[in-house]
C-alpha cells in the first residue's frame, strides 16, 4: 500500500492506494471518521458489484450503515439528486456528528461531497473511489458539487474529505471506456507538472490498459501526489490550482453542450487538451509540434478522442465556455502548455485565434 498525504494543516488527510484495500475500509473509516452512523452514498452499478461486501465490512467495524443509492450517470449529477439524498439523510436520522462515505466514481464523489458540505452546514466525509478517474483526481482536493444544465459544476463548495481509500482491484470491473477516460486526467498530470511521468506513461501505456496492479498503483499514487502538492499550495484556486483545469475549458463546454450524455468527462478533457495545445502553438508559447504529436499519440494509444466531433459549431461552444468558472470580467482563461511538464495560465486569449483553432 502507498500513502500520499494532502497537507492542509489540521485538515490534512491520507490517500491510501493499493490492491485489495476494500477489506480495510471498515477499520480505516473508524480511524478517520467520527460518529456512529455512516451514510454510504453510491449508485446502483457500484452497489450491485461491491455493495454487500462493503456493507458487511463496515458493520463488522461497528458502523450503523445507512445505504443510499443515486441513479447512475453524469446527467444525474444535479440538485434533484442532492435533494433526494437530503431526504434519506433526514429519514435515516443522520446527525451532525456522523459521517458520509462516497463509494463510486467521480459523479458519486462530487454529489456525496456536496451533501456532506451542506447537510447540517457540513459534516465529515470520506471517499472510496472506484473508477480510475475518481482515484487519480475526483476523490482528492475537496471540490464538490453538481452541474447546471447550462454549465458544468456551477453549483458547489470546497469540503475536504477526511480520508481516501483507492483499491485498484475495483478497477477490474470497470468498462474499458472508463479506464481510458480516467487515463485522460493521468496524462494531464504529466503535461502540467512532470515530463518524467509523461515519459513513463508513454513507456507503460500497455501495462496500464491491461490493469497490471503495480503499474496502476504507481500511476494512481503519482497522480495523487501531484494533485496533493497543488492543492496544498492553493486549496481554493486563487492561482496555481487552475493548472488542474488544463483541457477543461473546452472539455466542460463540450460536456454541457451535449447534455452530459455524449462524452465521458475524460474524453471531453482529452479533446480539450489537444485544443489547448494547438492554441499554445498559435500563441507561440514554446510548445512544439513534436510535443503536440507526443500528446496526441499517447491519447490515441489510450483510445481517447483527440478532435472535436464533426459539425461542432465553434460559436456555440464559445457560448458554453463563457460560463466557465475561470472567466474574469467576461474574458476567457486558458491553461496552456509551454512544454511537456509545464503549463501557463493565460488570460485574455483573443477570440479570433480561439475561433480559428476551434474551426480547424
Ligand atoms: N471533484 C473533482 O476534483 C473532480 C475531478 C475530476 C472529475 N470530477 C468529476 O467526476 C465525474 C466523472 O467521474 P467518473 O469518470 O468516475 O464517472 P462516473 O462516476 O460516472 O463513473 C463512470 C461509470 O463507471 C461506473 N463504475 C464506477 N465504479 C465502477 C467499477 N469499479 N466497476 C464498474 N463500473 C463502475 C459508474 O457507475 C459509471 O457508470 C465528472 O462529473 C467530473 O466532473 C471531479
Ligand atoms: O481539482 C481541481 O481543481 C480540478 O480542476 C480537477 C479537474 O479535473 C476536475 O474536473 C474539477 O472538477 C474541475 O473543477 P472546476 O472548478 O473547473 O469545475
Ligand atoms: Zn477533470
Amino acid at each position: 500500500m502507498k500513502t500520499v498525504r494532502v497537507e492542509l494543516g489540521n485538515r490534512s488527510y491520507p490517500i491510501y492506494v493499493g490492491e485489495g484495500l476494500l477489506v480495510r475500509v471498515g477499520e480505516l473509516t473508524r480511524q478517520h471518521l467520527p460518529g456512529r452512523r455512516l451514510m454510504v452514498i453510491s449508485n446502483s452499478t457500484v452497489t450491485g458489484l461491491y455493495g454487500e461486501f462493503l456493507k458487511r465490512n463496515l458493520e463488522a467495524a461497528g458502523w450503523k450503515v445507512l445505504w443510499a443509492e443515486m441513479l447512475d450517470g453524469e446527467e444525474h449529477k444535479n440538485l434533484a439528486t442532492v435533494s433526494r439524498l437530503y431526504d434519506l439523510a433526514v429519514e435515516g436520522g443522520l446527525e451532525r456528528g456522523d459521517a458520509i462515505l462516497a463509494f463510486g466514481g467521480g459523479v458519486v464523489g462530487d454529489v456525496a461531497g456536496f451533501v456532506a458540505a451542506t447537510f447540517m452546514r457540513g459534516i465529515a466525509w470520506g471517499q472510496v473511489p472506484t473508477t480510475l478517474l475518481a482515484q487519480v483526481d475526483a476523490s482528492v482536493g475537496g471540490k464538490v458539487g453538481v452541474n447546471h444544465p447550462k454549465g458544468k459544476n456551477l453549483i458547489g463548495a470546497f469540503h475536504q474529505p477526511r480520508l481516501v481509500v483507492a483499491d485498484v482491484a475495483t478497477l477490474r470491473s470497470l468498462p474499458r471506456r472508463e479506464i481510458a477516460s480516467g487515463m485522460a486526467e493521468v496524462v494531464k498530470y504529466g503535461v502540467i507538472r512532470s515530463a518524467s511521468f509523461f515519459a513513463w506513461l508513454e513507456e507503460n501505456v500497455e501495462e496500464l490498459l491491461s490493469l497490471v496492479p503495480e503499474a496502476l498503483t504507481h500511476a494512481v499514487a503519482t497522480s495523487c501526489r501531484i494533485k496533493a502538492e497543488v492543492v496544498a499550495a492553493d486549496e481554493r484556486e486563487s492561482g496555481l490550482r487552475a493548472i488542474l483545469n488544463f483541457g477543461h475549458t473546452v472539455g466542460h463546454a463540450l460536456e454541457a453542450m451535449t447534455d452530459y450524455t455524449r462524452f465521458t468527462h475524460g474524453e471531453a478533457v482529452a479533446i480539450g487538451m489537444v485544443v489547448a495545445s494547438r492554441l499554445a502553438r498559435h500563441l507561440g508559447l514554446g510548445f512544439t509540434a513534436e510535443e503536440e504529436e507526443r500528446l496526441v499519440n499517447l491519447l490515441e494509444a489510450i483510445g481517447l478522442p483527440t478532435s472535436l466531433p464533426p459539425g461542432t459549431d465553434p460559436r456555440e461552444l464559445l457560448l458554453f465556455m463563457q460560463r466557465d468558472k475561470k472567466v474574469k470580467e467576461g474574458k476567457l482563461t486558458f491553461v496552456l502548455p509551454r512544454r511537456i511538464g509545464e503549463v501557463e495560465v493565460v488570460r485574455e486569449v483573443p477570440q479570433e485565434i480561439l475561433l480559428e483553432v476551434l474551426s480547424a
